[in-house]
C-alpha cells in the first residue's frame, strides 16, 4: 500500500514528482494507492484542456477536473493545471461566430479571458501552477510562432494576454509557458526569444515547462544542460512537465512488438542521465512530472504511430518498477 517508500520520497529533498492522470484512475483503489505511493503532484491529462472543460460557450464540464482536484486536496498532493490556451483540443465554437465565420481579435481575446477567468478562479488556491500557453512556438525552420488560429486571428498578442488573464484570476499561481523539443537548438533559441520579449514587457510568465517527450537517444546531456542553463538565465524556474522516454528513434513500425533488452539498456542509461542532470539543477528545477503512470498505457502507444506499443515509463504494465526506476532512485 502507499505507505511504502516511493519515488516521491527518494526526491523529497529535490522537487515534487508528478504524474498525468485521468479521473478513472482515482476510481480503482490499486491505481489510486499506487499514485499516492509514488507521486506528490498531479496533472489532469485531458480534463482541463479547453474543449473537454468548456465544450460550448455557455457550458462547462467541471466533473473530471473537480474529481482530480478533490483527490489531490484530500491527499495533500499539488496540482498543475493543463492547459489554458492551446491550438489542439480547443473548442471550434471559440473561433467562429453564429454565421460560421472566423471571429475577430477582440471577440476571441474576450472569449479567452472569460475561459481563463472562469477556470482559474474555480481552482484558485488549489492549483499552484498553470500551463498557461502550450506549444505556441513553431517547429518550422523560418517561422517564429506556430501559425495556429490563435496566431492568425490575434497575432502574437494572445500569448501576453493569456498570461495577464491568468495572473488577474489568481495572482499566486505560478504561470508556465509549456512546449516540446525545447532542447532543439533552433527551437530553444526561439522559445528563449519569446520568453525574453514577454519578461522584458513585464508579462507575468514565471517558468518554463519542458514537456520532456524524449527518447533513448535524445536529448544528449549536453543539449539538456545547455537548454536548462539558457532558460535559467532569464531568471525563471524550470519544470519537466510531461516526461516519457520513447524506446523508438524513428516513426517506423518495428518487427518485434515486445520491450527488448537493447531498448531497456538504452532507456535505463538515459533515465539515469536525465535524473542526474535534474538533481544537479535542483536550484532551478521545481518539479518533474511523468506523462502517464506506467507502460500499461501511454499516449505514445498511438503517437506518432497509431498502434505502436511503447514502453516509455519507469513502471511496467503490471505497475512493477523497471530497471530504469532503480537507476533513478540509486544516488
Ligand atoms: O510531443 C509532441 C509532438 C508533436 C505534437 C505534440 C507533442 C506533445 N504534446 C503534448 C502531448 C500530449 C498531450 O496530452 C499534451 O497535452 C501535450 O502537451
Amino acid at each position: 500500500q502507499h505507505a511504502d517508500k516511493g519515488l516521491k520520497d527518494h526526491y523529497k529533498n529535490y522537487f515534487p514528482i508528478g504524474v498525468a492522470i485521468t479521473p478513472r484512475h482515482l476510481q480503482d483503489s490499486s491505481t489510486s494507492s499506487f499514485i499516492l505511493r509514488h507521486f506528490n503532484s498531479l496533472t489532469p491529462e485531458n480534463v482541463m484542456k479547453m474543449e473537454p472543460i468548456h465544450p460550448e460557450e455557455d457550458r462547462y464540464n467541471w466533473g473530471g477536473a473537480d474529481a482530480i482536484v478533490r483527490f489531490a486536496t484530500e491527499n495533500g498532493l499539488k496540482v498543475r493545471g493543463h492547459t489554458l490556451c492551446w491550438h489542439n483540443q480547443a473548442p471550434k465554437w471559440m473561433f467562429y461566430d453564429a454565421a460560421g465565420k472566423l471571429v475577430g481579435k477582440d471577440t476571441l481575446l474576450n472569449r479567452l479571458r472569460k475561459h481563463i477567468h472562469n477556470v482559474v478562479s474555480r481552482y484558485k488556491g488549489r492549483i499552484y501552477a498553470w500551463d498557461v500557453v502550450n506549444e505556441a512556438v513553431s517547429d518550422r525552420q523560418n517561422e517564429f510562432l506556430r501559425n495556429s488560429l490563435w496566431y492568425q486571428i490575434c497575432g502574437e498578442d494572445f500569448i501576453a494576454h493569456a498570461f495577464r488573464y491568468a495572473h488577474e484570476a489568481d495572482p499566486n499561481a505560478v504561470l508556465f509557458y509549456n512546449d516540446y523539443n525545447t532542447e532543439n537548438p533552433a527551437k530553444r533559441d526561439k522559445i528563449y526569444r519569446l520568453l525574453k520579449m514577454l519578461r522584458d514587457a513585464n508579462v507575468p510568465v514565471h517558468a518554463i515547462g519542458l514537456q520532456g517527450h524524449w527518447s533513448v537517444t535524445d536529448p544528449s546531456r549536453e543539449l539538456l544542460t545547455s537548454a536548462i542553463e539558457q532558460y535559467a538565465s532569464l531568471g525563471i524556474k524550470i519544470q519537466i512537465t510531461e516526461l516519457d522516454v520513447s524506446v523508438f528513434t524513428n516513426d517506423k513500425m518495428p518487427e518485434q512488438r515486445h520491450f527488448t533488452p537493447e531498448q531497456e539498456q538504452l532507456q535505463e542509461q538515459q533515465y539515469a542521465m536525465f535524473f542526474n542532470t535534474f538533481r544537479r539543477y535542483r536550484d532551478v528545477i521545481t518539479g518533474v512530472t511523468f506523462w502517464n503512470i506506467s507502460d500499461r498505457s501511454s499516449w505514445l502507444d498511438n503517437f506518432p504511430v497509431r498502434g505502436r506499443k511503447n514502453y516509455p515509463l519507469l513502471f511496467d504494465e503490471n505497475l512493477q518498477p523497471k530497471k530504469a526506476y532503480q537507476k533513478v532512485i540509486d544516488f
